[in-house]
């Protein structure tokens, strides 16, 4: 069981913004941050890693006090038990993918969990590749690797899969699944994608202005929810009908912009109200 609540003052470009958060996530679960760009997501990661350091509050894992404000307790990041996983993947360029995972192991692991990890992530036939040989999705599965190397006690995932095409995201996002049935590691995931978050977990909270608003799970959320119809995309150009084209996952959608300053780039909602949707069926 993880228990935390943490407080944080936080100079966002708005100003001020108070982060206060708590929750209790059941030992094995995969639960998923969602929220609007600057609300803390990613701040609250790095406490749990003991990256940054809270203002207030404590963090408990597994009946191990991590943190504790008024008790003076901050434990080292590298006594955490934590396994990390960023956007960019932060691998040794000069080891091969071998040498990457096998850098993570403790003292008292032994080697032949490579071979493991290397077959659950796919990476077995890249075993000897350098580093820099290798494309963004294969990185990123040597940094998954890295990260479950030591059986953490809390794999934190800050947007792991946004900058990997959709083809490589979709087959990650089936080895996070796998890794997370095989391993059961308490596992806290920051995205943006619903269909990931679906896919993935077992709870999703959402964080808005630094406060944790509803935690739920995602079928319910992005169903009924205030979430229900929202998709995230960039605009990448403006026609002359005043039609914004936006890019969502592989597909480019064009909105009405109604009078409203946007430009090319620009990271958009888009909300549907009265959708007509058929289903048809395309295999398994
Ligand atoms: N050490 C710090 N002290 C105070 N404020 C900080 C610190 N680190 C980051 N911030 C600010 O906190 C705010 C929230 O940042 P954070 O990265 O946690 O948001 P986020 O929800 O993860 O956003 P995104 O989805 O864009 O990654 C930002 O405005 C950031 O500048």
């Amino acid at each position: 069981m993880i228990n935390f609540s943490l407080q944080k003052q936080l100079h966002t470009a708005a100003g001020e913004m108070q982060l206060q958060v708590s929750a209790q996530i059941e030992r094995g679960k995969f639960v998923s941050l969602y929220g609007a760009s600057g609300t803390g997501k990613t701040s609250i990661l790095r406490m749990l890693a003991g990256f940054m350091k809270p203002d207030d509050g404590f963090i408990n894992v597994n009946d191990t006090v991590w943190y504790h404000a008024s008790g003076k307790r901050n434990i080292e990041p590298q006594q955490r038990r934590i396994g990390f996983v960023f956007q960019d993947y932060a691998l040794f360029p000069n080891m091969n993918v071998r040498e990457n995972i096998l850098f993570a192991l403790g003292k008292n692991e032994s080697p032949a969990i490579v071979d493991e990890l290397l077959d659950v992530t796919g990476l077995t036939n890249l075993a000897a590749r350098k580093i820099q040989t290798l494309s963004g999705g294969q990185q990123q599965r040597v940094a998954l690797a890295r990260a479950i190397a030591n059986k953490p006690a809390i794999l934190l995932l800050d947007e792991p899969l946004s900058a990997i095409d959709n083809e490589m995201r979709v087959y990650l996002q089936d080895t996070l699944k796998e890794i997370h049935q095989r391993y059961a590691l308490t596992t806290i995931l920051v995205s943006h994608n619903a269909n990931e978050i679906i896919k993935l977990s077992d709870l999703v909270i959402h964080l808005d202005q630094g406060r944790f608003q509803q935690q739920t799970t995602p079928a319910r959320f992005f169903q009924n929810g205030q979430e229900a119809a929202k998709i995230a995309g960039n605009i990448v150009s403006i026609d002359e009908n005043g039609n914004a084209v936006v890019l969502i996952e592989n597909r480019l959608v064009s909105v009405p912009v109604a009078g409203q300053q946007l430009s090319i780039n620009d990271k958009v909602e888009i909300t549907c109200s009265n959708i007509k949707a058929d289903l048809s069926k395309q295999g398994k």
